[in-house]
């Protein structure tokens, strides 16, 4: 049997059974979602954290590619009580090391007692306690992962839905999931993919009508290039964001953000929209929140769970942000009309009018 070791912060070592091998170190972290293991562990958001599934069976249905977020997996690790060899086929041949047999009830205990923490992973014919912990040894807090948007942006700007009518949202890619671009293009908008770090001049000349900021991995803060995008726009251009794309339009505000001790991860988090009074069932991924969302934002939406923002709306200028994951993948759809929110604010469209001929 190969063997596989977790290290925890604090010298704690797990054994179990050793699936995909290699060694890795992150962030460790625990979704409850019981479906959509193929979004999750294709979700940029979860680089450099060690993916723990507390669902039992992570596998069951396979493993298809038009149900990825991104053209590759995103966790360094992954954990579970039981993974299919399809799962462990596909992380092996994406170098990803995987550990199941684990008391994943144990783990995720020890994540919430601990809160979201070190860790380090070695699986393989040889491999042995220490090496887990000489990884856990080498693993960086989240914060100290200082340019973590160069690993997941792309590098050159990429358009999609350049022959659609609507709206051109410049999307600054912070790690974004595939499905926010479907959910815009669907809509009839153009989208701009453009680098976490673009220029304002390369924004300017794009001259969109919603600036969007992604989703994406590690601290908000860090995103300095996207924080001062937003502030440099906002006056005159409808501001949108999901996930670290809020957090990020708060700091840019003069909100603040913190870290959450375990944060929220999972495709039934309940959201209160405090206006009408509604509850919707919501996908989360996140371990930073907004704490103060500052003098030109107003919290509409909150977690049942502890109250936190899920949502902002700008005071005086046009920002609409969820902390949430309106485009789902994995995760209930109730939350869509975001996207039509979203590109609500565009200015209409300025068209010449065709003369009539008599
Ligand atoms: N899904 C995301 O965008 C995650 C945002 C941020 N990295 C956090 O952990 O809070």
């Amino acid at each position: 049997m190969t063997a596989a070791y977790v290290a925890l912060e604090g010298g704690h070592v797990l054994e179990g059974r050793g699936r995909s091998p290699g060694t890795a170190r992150g962030e460790l972290v625990f979704t409850t979602a019981y479906t959509g293991y193929e979004e999750s562990l294709t979700d940029p958001s979860y680089e450099e954290q060690v993916l723990t599934f507390s669902y039992p069976l992570i596998g069951n249905y396979g493993v298809r590619e038009e149900r990825f977020e991104d053209d590759r997996v995103h966790p360094r690790a992954v954990l579970a009580k039981e993974l299919t060899t399809d799962v462990v086929d596909w992380l092996e041949s994406e170098g990803v090391p995987s550990v199941d047999h684990l008391d994943t009830r144990e783990v995720v205990t020890d994540i919430r007692d601990g809160g979201a923490m070190k860790c380090g992973i070695a699986v393989g014919e040889d491999v042995t306690e220490e090496d887990a912990l000489e990884q856990l040894g080498q693993c960086k807090g989240m914060s100290e992962h200082t340019d973590i948007g160069a690993q997941v942006s792309v590098d050159e700007p990429v358009v999609h839905g350049a022959d659609n009518a609507g709206p051109d949202v410049a999307l600054v890619d912070c790690g974004a999931k595939g499905s926010i671009v479907d959910s815009l293009v669907a809509r009839d908008a153009t989208v701009h993919v453009l680098p976490y770090d673009v220029s304002e001049a390369d924004v300017a000349a794009i001259d969109p009508d919603v600036l969007f900021i992604s989703n994406g991995p590690g601290d908000p803060a860090n995103y300095e290039e996207a924080i001062s995008l937003v502030r440099a726009f906002v006056e005159d251009t409808p501001v949108a964001g999901i996930c670290l794309g809020q957090q990020i339009v708060a700091e840019a505000l003069g909100g603040t953000t913190e870290k959450m001790a375990f944060g929220h991860r999972g495709v039934n988090q309940p959201v209160l929209d405090l206006e009408s009074g509604q509850v919707v069932m919501t996908t989360q991924n996140h371990g930073y929140t907004v704490a103060e969302p500052g003098d030109h934002l107003e919290i509409t939406q909150i977690n049942v769970n502890d109250d936190t923002p899920e949502g902002l709306d700008g005071l005086e200028y046009d920002v609409l942000t969820r902390q949430y994951h309106p485009e789902a993948n994995p995760g209930p759809e109730d939350t869509l009309d975001f996207f039509d929110d979203v590109l609500a604010m565009a200015p209409a469209k300025t068209t010449t009018a065709v003369p009539a001929d008599d």
